[in-house]
């Protein structure tokens, strides 16, 4: 579950954020729409700490990961490689120099659950944009996270590729995840959200 109570934000003075309030269910997609600038990004990267809020309150049931527009994944290394990375926070450096066969098998387990188990040693460069993006929601699942937050995640991609990682998101969804979505396409909204948050100007 998140839940973002009386979320501000400013930079440099002009207020971006002034008393955001979003809350998410286990097992449920909701859409973040709303006209550039108007902080959909923003609301995200302050629930991961990419971002610190001026004030509100943020919870959130175990951990937040978050998937990228553009995709932030070590092109030369394998998909199973990038995503046994989610797993980082909760190694030694020392045992995070060559990744444990646990960690392994259960980044495994992820790409298996994003459909991509047989190009788990394949090169991510080699992958497509939407096979990629896949590997990224993998990675957020080898975070252990419960609340995935997709920063407009298929903006990039193919309309049939965008339709995948729409279906993935929905999964996630069906299978207990809290997930918000930020999108620019209302009709990928409507088809795979069960509900969408429009912000203002
Ligand atoms: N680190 C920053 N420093 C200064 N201004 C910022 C920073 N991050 C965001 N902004 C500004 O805050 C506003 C909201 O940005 P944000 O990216 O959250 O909007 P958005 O709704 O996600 O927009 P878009 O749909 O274009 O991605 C914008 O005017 C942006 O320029």
């Amino acid at each position: 579950m998140l839940a973002i109570r009386g979320l501000r934000k400013s930079f440099g003075g002009r207020t971006v954020l002034d008393g955001f309030d979003l809350r998410v269910e286990d097992g449920e997609f909701v859409a973040l729409l709303g006209p550039n600038g108007s902080g959909k990004s923003t609301a995200l990267r302050c629930v991961v700490g990419l971002e610190t809020p001026d004030g509100g309150e943020i919870d959130v049931t175990g951990s937040a990961a978050m998937v990228f527009q553009k995709i932030h994944l070590v092109g030369r290394r394998t998909a199973l490689d990038n995503v046994c990375t989610g797993a980082l926070a909760r190694l030694s450096l020392r045992r995070s120099l060559l990744f444990p066969a646990e960690v392994r098998e259960e980044a495994m387990r992820c790409l298996e659950r994003v459909g991509l188990a047989d190009r788990a040693l394949e090169k991510c460069a080699r992958l497509s944009g939407g096979q990629q993006q896949r590997v990224a929601v993998a990675r957020a699942l080898c975070q252990r996270a419960n609340v995935i937050l997709a920063d407009e995640p298929v903006s990039a991609l193919d309309p049939q590729a965008a339709v995948q990682v729409m279906e993935l998101l929905g999964a996630l969804a069906a299978e207990g995840m809290a997930v918000v979505a930020v999108l620019h396409q209302p009709e990928l909204a409507r088809t795979y959200a069960h509900r969408i948050v429009e912000m203002a100007a």
